[in-house]
C-alpha cells in the first residue's frame, strides 16, 4: 500500500480475554487449582460441566507508532495467545482488540506451505495470505526468488527441498513486506553463513522500518537489544510492565518453581 495513504499504525486491547474449551477433559480434577504451579492459564469448569482454559485476562494494552514492546512470562503465561490475538488469528473470548496498520507475523513462517506446490505457487499462497493482491505479488515475486537463492528449483515442488531449501523459501516471502506491525517470538536466523548474513541485514531492516513491533522471548539479551517497553505475562494477566531495564530485573530476579527463569 502507499505509504503516504496508510493511517497510523495503532493497537488497543480493552479488557480482552481468551478462553480455550477442552473437550476431552472430562476426569480433571479442579481441586489441584493450577495457579498453584508457575505455569499455564487458569483451568475453570462452568455449571454445565464444559472445561476451559483461560489463556488471556484483562488484557489493555495501546501500542503506538515507536514502540517496541517486549513479552516476557514462564511456559503457558499467554505470551504466544497474546501474539495470535495481535495478529487477528484469534478473537478476544471478552473486551476489544482494535489493530490499525498492516501487521506481518512471523510466529510461523511455514504456516500454509503446501508440499505438492512448487516454490513459485508457494510464494504466491503465502502473499496472498498475508493479504497481498495479485499485483502486489507479481511485483514482488522475482526479488524473493532472488532472495531465496533457489534458482531453478524454485520451480519444483516444495517436498523435494532439503530443510534448509525450504526455510529459505518461507524466510524470503514472509519477509518480502515492510510491515506497520511485526509481530514475532524469536529473531529468525536461517540458511548457511551466505544467506544467515542477508537474513540477518533483511530482519534488522524489519525491524528498524515497523512502527510497531512486539517481541514475545525468553531471551533477555534479545529484548534488551530491540525493545523500549516490556510486559510480564502471568497466568494471562499483566504482572507488571514498564521500563525495559525495571521490568526484566524484576522478571528474572523473581522465585520460580524451578528456581530458574527464561
Ligand atoms: N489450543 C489451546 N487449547 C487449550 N489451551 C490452550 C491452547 N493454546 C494455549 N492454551 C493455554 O493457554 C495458556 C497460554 O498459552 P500460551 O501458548 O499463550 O503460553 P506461552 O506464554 O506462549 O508459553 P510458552 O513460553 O511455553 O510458549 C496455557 O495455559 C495453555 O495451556
Amino acid at each position: 500500500m502507499n505509504k503516504d495513504l496508510q493511517q497510523p499504525a495503532r493497537i488497543t486491547l480493552d479488557g480482552v480475554c481468551v478462553d480455550f474449551p477442552v473437550f476431552n477433559a472430562a476426569t480433571l480434577s479442579l481441586k489441584n487449582r493450577v495457579l498453584s504451579s508457575m505455569t499455564g492459564g487458569s483451568i475453570n469448569r462452568a455449571a454445565d460441566g464444559q472445561v476451559t482454559v483461560r489463556g488471556l485476562e484483562g488484557i489493555d494494552l495501546d501500542l503506538k507508532p515507536g514502540d517496541r514492546l517486549g513479552l516476557v512470562g514462564h511456559n503457558g503465561s499467554g505470551k504466544s495467545t497474546l501474539l495470535r490475538v495481535l495478529s487477528g488469528i484469534y478473537y478476544p473470548t471478552e473486551g476489544t482488540a482494535d489493530i490499525s496498520g498492516e501487521c506481518v507475523s512471523l510466529i510461523n513462517i511455514s504456516l500454509g506451505i503446501d508440499p505438492e506446490a512448487t516454490g513459485r505457487e508457494n510464494i504466491r499462497l503465502r502473499t496472498a495470505m498475508m493479504g497481498l493482491t495479485p499485483a502486489e505479488t507479481r511485483a514482488r515475486i522475482d526479488e524473493i526468488i532472488e532472495f531465496s537463492g533457489l534458482g531453478d528449483f524454485i520451480d519444483m515442488p516444495f517436498r523435494t527441498y532439503s530443510s534448509g531449501m525450504q526455510l529459505r523459501l518461507a524466510f524470503a516471502v514472509s519477509t518480502a513486506i515492510q510491515p506497520q506491525i511485526l509481530v514475532m517470538d524469536e529473531w529468525l536466523s536461517t540458511g548457511d553463513e551466505d544467506f544467515r548474513v542477508r537474513a540477518e541485514q533483511r530482519m534488522q531492516s524489519l525491524v528498524n522500518n515497523t512502527d510497531i513491533l512486539v517481541l514475545a522471548s525468553h531471551s533477555r539479551p534479545l529484548i534488551e537489544s530491540v525493545c523500549n517497553r516490556v510486559i510480564w505475562l502471568e497466568h494471562g494477566h499483566i504482572r507488571m510492565e514498564g521500563e525495559v531495564s525495571e521490568v526484566l530485573a524484576a522478571y528474572f530476579s523473581a522465585p520460580t518453581s524451578t528456581g530458574t527463569n527464561g
